[in-house]
């Protein structure tokens, strides 16, 4: 559809333009590359190097630029902590397995390169789901294939250009997407330059399971799907099944890993060596009602008759700093830690005993992993809905949006019902996929 809206004459002389300026630049500073290294690097038209091509949708990429160092670039964007959180692990994960193999590239390339609506994406997200009904009616309008390849088509030929140079400023060999709406124009510029054939393109969707179907893009080499269920979604909406591969979701390697022991931890963090622990927390954004279940729990986990705490309480308020203020400044009557945008999530959640989030397709799987029991006290419409029943139903959690409720369940969870929680917490083991 694309093709129709930009003329293949423009297209191909800003395809020359960006491409003679980006691999001028990168052949004049690099020295003694050797005509193999400068020919592979400038992507020049030789089918035998990229003759393995399977008629499927699928690449070698072992015959790619085999001798010199290959360029991956991991496409996200930080609408919420899970995409980003993703890249990440995928990133982490080349450098354990690869050493400096590959170079590995995460970039939200809209946001350097793009203009409007595109380059802020963050914030039009963040305001989105604030205003909950807004993104529901804008998550399903924009759900038929129709309706969303008109509006990122137009998109593509407006930011043509500087997609495309932002994309052959990382010169990729494959490109790894882990956003839905980064891959329909990336597609369509490498269509556009006839480099479909040269650069892989994979998807790795982040969504445990009701994602939205712009994730679905019939275009790419592979599709690797969290779930069956999405999986299964991917084949109806048109993928073929040499295209779609179910890997779970991607993990931090630390979560996968074995961590210091729960009392090493607790030390480490500073806190309280003996009593239970919850963790309080939102998301990369620090959503959802947060502020009202830490002042419940603050209640419910202190012991009035004996004048003495059940539990503990860690907040985690990602970057919603206005949270972190709010929270810093109550007064406890329980041990309470406040913290901001943490990077060692696998060592908070190996100290604590339970969790409480939103359904986030992140802070599940990696909640999941350590065996944190899980309150599920929100969940974004769309994309985060079908989240709450995978929890559940599989016995690894329960889901409430009443503040109340939640504090009571946990304070059960550390006195009455332990038992219930051990149960949960060998479910979660079960469901895990680290
Ligand atoms: C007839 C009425 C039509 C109304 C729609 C009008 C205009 C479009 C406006 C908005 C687009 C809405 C996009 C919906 C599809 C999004 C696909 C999706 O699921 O994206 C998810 C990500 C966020 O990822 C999620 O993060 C979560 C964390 O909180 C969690 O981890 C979850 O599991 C992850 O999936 O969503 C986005 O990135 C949305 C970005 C919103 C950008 C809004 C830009 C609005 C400005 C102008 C609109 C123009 C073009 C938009 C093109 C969109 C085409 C689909
Ligand atoms: O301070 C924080 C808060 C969150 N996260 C991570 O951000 C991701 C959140 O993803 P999720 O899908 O749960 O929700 P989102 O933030 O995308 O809504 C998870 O990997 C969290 O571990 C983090 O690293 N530090």
């Amino acid at each position: 559809m694309a093709t129709n809206l930009v003329s293949p004459k423009k297209v191909a002389s800003i395809t020359e333009r960006v491409w003679q300026s980006v691999y001028r630049n990168s052949s004049s500073s690099s020295s003694g590359g050797g005509g193999n290294h400068q020919r592979r690097c400038s992507y020049e038209s030789d089918d035998d190097e990229y003759e393995d091509y399977d008629g499927v949708g699928t690449v070698q990429l072992m015959q790619m630029g085999a001798e010199r160092t290959k360029n991956v670039l991991i496409l996200m964007s930080d609408t919420g902590g899970g995409h980003r959180a993703s890249a990440e692990a995928i990133r982490d994960t080349f450098s354990i397995e690869f050493g400096d193999e590959y170079r590995i590239i995460v970039k939200d390339v809209w946001k350097e390169y793009t203009g409007w609506p595109l380059n802020d994406m963050e914030r039009s997200y963040k305001f989105m789901v604030k205003h909950v009904q807004l993104w529901k009616v804008a998550f399903h309008n924009t759900s038929p294939r129709w309706i969303h390849s008109c509006y990122l088509a137009a998109i593509a030929a407006y930011y043509a250009k500087e997609v495309e140079a932002g994309l052959m400023k990382y010169k990729p060999d494959i490109i790894i997407c882990v956003h839905p709406l980064m891959q329909h124009i990336p597609l369509w510029v490498l269509k556009w330059q006839g480099l479909q054939k040269k650069v892989v393109f994979v998807t790795i969707i982040t969504d445990l399971s009701s994602c939205h179907p712009t994730w679905f893009h019939p275009g790419v080499n592979r599709c690797y799907c969290p779930s069956n269920e999405v999986a299964k979604r991917a084949l109806y909406d048109g993928l073929e099944e040499s295209q779609v591969r179910v890997f779970g979701l991607p993990i931090r390697p630390s979560f996968a890993r074995a961590v210091l022991s729960k009392d090493d931890l607790r030390k480490e963090l500073e806190m309280d060596p003996d009593l239970p622990a919850v963790l309080l927390m939102g998301g990369g954004e620090g959503m959802g009602p947060v502020k009202e279940t830490a002042k419940a729990l603050g209640e419910s986990l202190y012991d009035k008759d004996q004048e003495k705490p059940i539990g503990q309480l860690i907040i985690i308020c990602g970057r919603n700093k206005g949270l972190t203020s709010t929270l810093e400044s109550k007064e406890w009557k329980i041990p309470v830690k406040v913290r901001g945008f943490e990077t060692q999530m696998e060592k908070w959640m190996g100290a604590c005993d339970c969790i409480i989030t939103k359904a986030g397709p992140g802070t599940i799987a990696e909640a999941l992993i350590r065996g944190l029991p899980i309150v599920l006290n929100d969940y974004i419409p769309g994309q985060e809905k079908g989240n709450v029943p995978y929890v559940v139903d599989n016995g690894a959690g329960v889901f409430t949006r009443s503040s109340s409720e939640t504090a009571r369940i946990v304070a059960e969870w550390f006195s009455t019902k332990t038992d219930e929680l051990k149960r949960m917490s060998e479910n979660a083991l079960k469901l895990a996929q680290p």
